[in-house]
């Protein structure tokens, strides 16, 4: 027996959710869409859309976090069907990790192949400045560290192995994609990195920030690991982004002070950059294998 606190969405309740979507009409989408904080404004692009709140969604969890609109959108980009979470949750929301990673199951139920999310993050290496997008190649998950993983707790083979790989996690060619795209249109503050990503809400200490820069992380952040090991677990393709809003505190001589107004105002400032960017990507990317596992 597994104890309580482990306990996800069963895959009955995850395909209960799915079914529930599918039976409000949408065409079955390819592409999942994850917006990071301030940058709902992805959702937006999609085209012939359905919106539907998260609590009308039957088994959803609800955003609490300013910059997290809580929608769930349908519709085509470029001409594929793609379905965007407009507000992500978080572990410091209070959910379980279970169930702030449950929309990603829901996702790969519906027919997405690929995900691509989006995050905003702190950027730890002092290389890169406020308004850098990060593709992100690899990943460090502190609070796995602690046991506190999506994935702890019973086993369903129905989304995928009990000891999945996640050397792998970040696809390749989506890498080389985006940075190929952000090459063409003519965007000159593209990264490449490891993010971090810790429990929150609190920001990090200056302490923490040289540790996390040490242990070799780029940006720090308080979402999107998860995502992706559940993504990864049920054979999803997946691509991540950081949005680098704000610098990370490495000074003791430093006046600067991490907040969210911040976070949201870097949002704005780069949001339609980042919805070309994603747009041309989902153009380009092959879809209809659902094969990737
Ligand atoms: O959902 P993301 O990871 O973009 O949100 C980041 C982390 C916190 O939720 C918030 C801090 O400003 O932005
Ligand atoms: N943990 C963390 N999350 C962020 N999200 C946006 N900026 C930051 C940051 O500096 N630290």
């Amino acid at each position: 027996m597994f104890p309580e606190s482990t306990k996800s969405y069963s895959y009955e309740e995850c395909k209960a959710t799915a079914d529930w979507l599918l039976a409000q009409g949408p065409v079955r989408p390819q592409v999942g869409i994850v917006c990071g904080s301030g940058l709902g404004g992805l959702a937006e692009m999609l085209k012939d859309q359905l919106v539907i709140n998260y609590s009308d969604i039957p088994n959803f969890p609800q955003s609490t976090v300013h910059g997290h609109a809580g929608k769930l959108v349908f519709g085509t980009l470029k001409g594929k069907p793609c379905v965007c979470m407009q507000g992500r949750f978080h572990l410091y929301e209070g959910y379980p990790i279970q169930k702030i990673t449950m929309p990603i199951r829901v996702f790969k139920l519906l027919g997405v192949e690929t995900v691509l999310l989006t995050n905003a993050a702190g950027g730890l290496n002092q290389d890169y400045n406020v308004g850098d997008m990060m593709v992100i190649k690899d990943h460090i998950n502190i609070p796995g560290f602690a046991g506190n993983n999506p994935l702890v707790g019973r086993n369903d083979e129905r989304f995928g192995v009990r000891f999945p790989c996640v050397s792998d996690a970040y696809d390749r060619d989506l890498q080389e994609l985006a940075l190929e795209v952000a090459d063409e249109l003519g965007f000159s503050f593209m990264q490449k990195g490891v993010y971090c990503v810790l429990g929150g809400p609190s920001f990090e200490t200056i302490a923490e920030c040289r540790m996390l820069r040490t242990l070799g992380a780029d940006a720090v952040g308080m979402s999107t690991a998860h995502e992706v090991i559940v993504a990864r677990h049920c054979g999803l393709r997946v691509f991540a982004l950081s949005l680098i809003t704000n610098k990370s505190v490495m000074d003791y001589d430093s006046e600067k002070k991490a907040n969210h107004e911040e976070v949201l105002e870097t949002a704005e400032l780069r949001a339609a950059q980042l919805e070309k960017l994603i747009a041309n990507m989902v153009s380009r990317i092959e879809t209809g294998n659902n094969n990737t596992q």
